[in-house]
Order: structure tokens, then C-alpha cells, then sequence
């Protein structure tokens, strides 16, 4: 990774309206530390965003990408205080992101780098994990450097860890979730045509479980292309080609086509599984398909939500679906504890019996007051998140809350 260079810098002005845009962003929840970091030597810049505490410890994986933001941060970090909230178990929002290629050869140096620089807010505060460019490997990375000030959870189990992303713990969530919500829509998943952006860790669970439950996966992607067969792709066979080829799997499998192909496919059930802000209006208004299922964070907006929703379209929220990465962690971060090893089979039976309770209760709110899914979780998170704050005198009693 090259050194930042005075040349490489914003100019004043943009660090200075970077920083006021972070100020003017701060509301009513969060958040409440934000800590950017950055390391000449390495050239590693990130950021870690504790969002909001009032249930418990700031908690949430950590991100490389080449083009990360301290805004997409700070709105990942803000949808963990909901992820937490909706399953009722007492941690808080934040989520940590390095900017960086997560494939370049110096990755090692630049993690390490990040975890010293945090030394000072784990692990008190935050707990390392994983999200996009990041695996089990790198999670033991942050433990070896930051021996025992800090912590990380997604270790591989050689290290006593829990290693999620191996499981396939938050696709298999994210899949169970689609039963659930084509149950309450009265959609037959067998047999039902599933298209999924994404075939890293989230995507590719996904797409195991739900050939599982009987669906047809006709479309996926990386961010080398995507693969579509209306006849159904062979998941087993592009999952031994990751792991051979990586996200060169898509062009091995053949056929390949623009990445976002994968979301403009013919389907019963769209899963966006890779990154966020990815189904725009125009998506929204085109989609053939009868569900929506976030697997990855953020994918949609306000307004395409609202374009689903007139459409009459069933969306469940990235919070809801994607949330078997949490419950995880929460397992792995109470095994450090603990002299029972976290068996992974209780895992899964919790991510299931979370989703399959969470998706028809938000569903039947959406139906009932007329409200996008995401307005109608978005409000029983919030009644938790704010009868938690109220609790510890952050804020007054709002005797006039509509609470779920
Ligand atoms: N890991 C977890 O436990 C959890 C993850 N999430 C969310 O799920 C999403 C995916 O995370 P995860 O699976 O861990 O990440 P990974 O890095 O394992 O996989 C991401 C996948 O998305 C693909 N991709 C990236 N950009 C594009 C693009 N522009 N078009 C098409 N495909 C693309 C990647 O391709 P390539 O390999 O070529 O880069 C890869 O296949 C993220 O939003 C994350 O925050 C949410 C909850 C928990
Ligand atoms: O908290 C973690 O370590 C993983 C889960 C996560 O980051 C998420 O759900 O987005």
C-alpha cells in the first residue's frame, strides 16, 4: 500500500467539511465516538464509530475496502444499534473499517498497524470482527498484536474462536429468512427462482441453505461478473471454484456477465448480498422479483424502499435477515468466559429461531399500518434502543412513542 503523500491529502477546505459533515450527522442516537486513525509507515487510515451504547458494548465486524468512507462507517456502526435492538441481546452499535485493497501483499502490516492504533479503545469498547475484506485469518491477526488489550471474535476454532464466516452462519440466517418471509407472503420457496448479488462469505451460505430448502439459485456475482443460468447454477460446483480461483469463481463457471447482472435477473426472490446503496429507484421499479431479502447492509435506500413497498413487494431489512453474524459474536465473545466450548449447532438453532420469530412480526406491521418494512423494525428497534436510554437518563420519557 503506497504512503500517503502531502499530495495524496484532501486540501484543508475538504478535511474541514469532512469533519463538519461528521458533526452535522450526529443525532439524537449516535454517534457517540467516532476515531479515525492513521499510521505513516503502513500508510493504513481507518476508522472505528461506536454508534450507540445504551444496551451494551459497542459491537459489530471490521471492513477493508479500497473505497471506504467514515459515512458508510458511521451508517453500518448506526444499523448495528438496530441489529442488536431487533434481537434483543445487549450490545451496541459500531463497526470499524480500514480503507485499503484487502487483497494487496502488505495487508498483514496495515492490520496490525489498526489494531495498535485502537489499542486504546479495545476492549472496553469494541471488539474486533468480521465484514467485507476481512476473514478468520485477519481476525487472528488482531489478537496476536494486540495480546491481551484487546480482543476479536470470527477466530478459527484453532484459536478457540468461533469462525463465522466459515460457518456460513449470517447466509444461512439471511436464507431461513426468506422462508420465513415467502411463508407470510404465500410464495412456495421450492422451486422458487432466487437471484443473489454476492458470492463472499454472506452470499454463498445463502445460496447453500436455500438450495437446501428447495429454491433454484438462477443468478450470483463477485465483483469480477456474474453468473446467470434460469435453469439453475450449480452451487456446489461455483463454491469449489472460489475456493480455488477466488472471485475469479464467476468467470471459471463461465458465461459471465456485468457484475450487477444480478440484480436485473428474472426472479422470484432478490438477495443483495454484497454492498450497500446497490437497488436504486430504477432497480426497485424493474425487479420481477416478489421479495427482497438484505443480506448485505444497507442495500437499499428510503426511496427504492418506497418504490418496493407501492409496488407491493416484501422487503426484509438487512437487520432482521442478516443478523446471524451477531449472534455469533454474542456466542464467541460469552465462550472467552466460559469453560464450554460454543457448540455451533446452538448457533444456528438461535439465528433460526430469531429470524422465522422477527420476519412476519415486521411483515404483519408493514401490512397493517402501511408502512415500508424497514419503517415498521426500524420502530420496535428504537423503542428498545430509546427505553434503554431513557432507563439510564439519557433522555426523557417519551410517554407519546408508538411501541410495537
Ligand atoms: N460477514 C458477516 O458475518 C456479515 C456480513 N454482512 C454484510 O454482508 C455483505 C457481504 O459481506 P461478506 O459476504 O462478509 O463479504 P465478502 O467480502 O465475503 O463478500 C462480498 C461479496 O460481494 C462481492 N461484490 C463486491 N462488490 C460487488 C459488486 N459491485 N457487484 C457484485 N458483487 C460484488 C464480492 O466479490 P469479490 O470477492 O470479487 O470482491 C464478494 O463475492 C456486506 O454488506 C456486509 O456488511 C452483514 C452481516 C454479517
Ligand atoms: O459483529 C460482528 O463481528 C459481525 C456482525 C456484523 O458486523 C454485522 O452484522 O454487520
Amino acid at each position: 500500500m503506497p504512503r500517503p503523500v502531502n499530495g495524496d491529502r484532501p486540501p484543508d477546505q475538504e478535511v474541514r467539511e469532512a469533519m463538519t459533515d461528521m458533526l452535522a450527522a450526529m443525532d439524537e442516537w449516535g454517534p457517540e465516538k467516532v476515531v479515525c486513525v492513521s499510521d505513516q509507515r503502513t500508510g493504513m487510515r481507518g476508522v472505528l464509530v461506536i454508534d450507540n451504547t445504551a444496551r451494551g458494548m459497542g459491537k459489530g465486524g471490521t471492513r477493508m475496502s479500497a473505497t471506504l468512507t467514515v459515512e458508510e462507517v458511521a451508517r453500518l456502526a448506526r444499523t448495528m444499534t438496530w441489529k442488536w435492538a431487533a434481537v434483543d441481546l445487549f450490545h451496541g452499535g459500531a463497526k470499524a473499517g480500514i480503507l485499503g485493497d484487502p487483497s494487496a501483499p502488505d495487508k498483514e502490516d496495515v492490520l496490525r498497524a489498526f489494531a495498535r492504533a485502537l489499542a486504546n479503545e479495545v476492549p472496553s469498547e469494541y471488539v474486533f470482527g468480521l465484514d467485507m475484506g476481512l476473514t478468520e485469518s485477519d481476525a487472528a491477526i488482531f489478537v496476536d498484536e494486540l495480546r491481551d488489550r484487546g480482543a476479536a471474535v470470527g477466530l478459527p476454532r484453532a484459536l478457540g474462536g468461533v469462525p463465522y464466516d466459515q460457518l456460513g452462519v449470517t447466509g444461512f440466517g439471511v436464507a431461513e429468512a426468506a422462508d420465513a418471509a415467502a411463508q407470510t407472503v404465500g410464495l412456495a420457496l421450492k422451486d422458487s427462482r432466487v437471484a443473489i448479488q454476492g458470492f463472499g462469505a454472506v452470499g454463498q451460505a445463502a445460496a447453500e441453505r436455500l438450495v437446501e430448502l428447495g429454491a433454484t439459485i438462477v443468478a450470483t456475482s463477485t465483483a469480477a461478473g456474474a453468473v446467470h443460468d434460469a435453469g439453475g447454477i450449480d452451487i456446489a460446483r461455483l463454491a469449489a471454484l472460489r475456493t480455488e480461483f477466488g472471485d475469479d469463481c464467476v468467470r471459471e463457471y463461465g458465461g459471465v456477465q456485468p457484475a450487477d447482472a444480478a440484480l436485473r435477473v428474472d426472479c422470484d426472490i432478490l438477495v443483495p448480498a454484497a454492498r450497500e446503496d446497490v437497488i436504486d429507484d430504477a432497480i426497485a421499479a424493474a425487479t420481477t422479483a416478489r421479495l427482497v431479502v438484505e443480506g448485505a447492509n444497507l442495500p437499499t435506500n428510503p426511496s427504492s424502499r418506497a418504490v418496493l413497498h407501492k409496488r407491493g413487494l416484501a422487503l426484509v431489512p438487512d437487520f432482521i435477515a442478516n443478523c446471524g453474524g451477531i449472534i455469533a459474536a454474542a456466542h464467541s465473545m460469552d465462550a472467552r468466559y466460559s469453560a464450554i466450548p460454543v457448540d455451533p449447532d446452538t448457533i444456528f438453532t438461535m439465528i433460526s429461531a430469531k429470524v422465522r420469530a422477527n420476519v412476519p412480526t415486521v411483515l404483519g406491521e408493514s401490512a397493517a399500518r402501511d408502512i415500508t418494512p424497514h419503517e415498521a423494525a426500524t420502530g420496535l428497534a428504537h423503542a428498545r434502543v430509546r427505553t434503554a436510554m431513557e432507563l439510564r437518563g439519557q433522555r426523557p420519557a417519551d410517554v407519546t412513542e408508538v411501541r410495537l
